[in-house]
């Protein structure tokens, strides 16, 4: 399902209610909320609104267990981290215990090494099944998704939940949640933001089937669903609306 406003601030509105409404039913379902968040400049919008005062009473933050799709391997001070810019919009702000949170990135460890421990953490939290109740993802201009980035090894992954490696076309050491873990995932939320997206949008939504390219077409969930939050720059090149 893809939904197209013109004001991004619409979309982070939407993604809000049905964040505080997917808590509702995992934690009703089984006392519980697992949640992979997004880094990115996309989701910042809705977290500050989750941590404003209309939806952050709304949720029971001590239920909830907080996972990152994909970090950039920098320590949480830094400005490129997905994990400090989500303490500082959001997690800060909100009465969530610090042992429900799980960053990525953490000192004196390879990031390789660091995937190994995260599926540990993982496979405690969420069981054998790595069912998580939400995913959140943005998309790049090239079509990545998490650190699901075009012509990387890690797109080939069937096994592992977590890998960490050096993107080279970044020149950055990236940990990501792998497209056989995402896709357990029971919903799964892309926001899509700004014109310089359209192409790979289009690509990715109405292109050729070529996930060595367009990451994110790996992203089909075996029982879940998807559902696109697109900006109408985002959305201006696509023909099947
Ligand atoms: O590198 C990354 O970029 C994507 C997209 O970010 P955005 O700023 O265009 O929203 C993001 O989803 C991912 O978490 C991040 O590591």
């Amino acid at each position: 399902m893809i939904q197209i406003e013109k004001d991004p601030a619409k979309l982070s509105e939407v993604a809000a209610a049905l964040f505080v409404q997917s808590a509702k039913e995992a934690i009703d379902a089984k006392g519980k909320f697992n949640v992979a968040l997004t880094g990115g400049s996309s989701p910042k919008g809705l977290y500050q609104l989750l941590a404003g005062e209309q939806y952050k009473s709304q949720v029971e933050w001590d239920k909830v267990f907080v996972f990152w799709g994909d970090e950039r391997w920098v320590s949480l001070d830094d400005e490129q981290s997905n994990a400090g810019m989500t303490y500082e919009t959001l997690l800060n702000h909100v009465p969530i215990p610090a042992s429900n949170v799980f960053p990525m990135w953490t000192a004196g460890i390879t990031p390789e090494a660091r995937a190994e421990e995260y599926t540990i953490y993982l496979k405690k939290v969420l069981g054998e099944a790595g069912v998580f109740d939400l995913i959140l993802l943005g998309m790049g201009d090239d079509g990545h998704c998490a650190s699901l980035f075009p012509g990387t090894e890690v797109l080939k992954e069937e096994k592992k939940w977590v890998e960490g490696y050096f993107l080279k076309s970044k020149d950055i050491h990236r940990i990501t949640l792998t497209a056989p873990l995402i896709n357990k995932a029971k919903k799964i939320v892309f926001f899509v933001f700004g014109e310089n997206k359209a192409d790979a949008l289009f690509e990715v939504l109405e292109g050729e089937r070529n996930p060595t390219q367009y990451p994110s077409q790996m992203i089909q969930p075996s029982e879940g669903e998807v559902q696109w939050l697109v900006d109408e720059t985002a959305a201006s090149k696509l023909r099947k609306i």
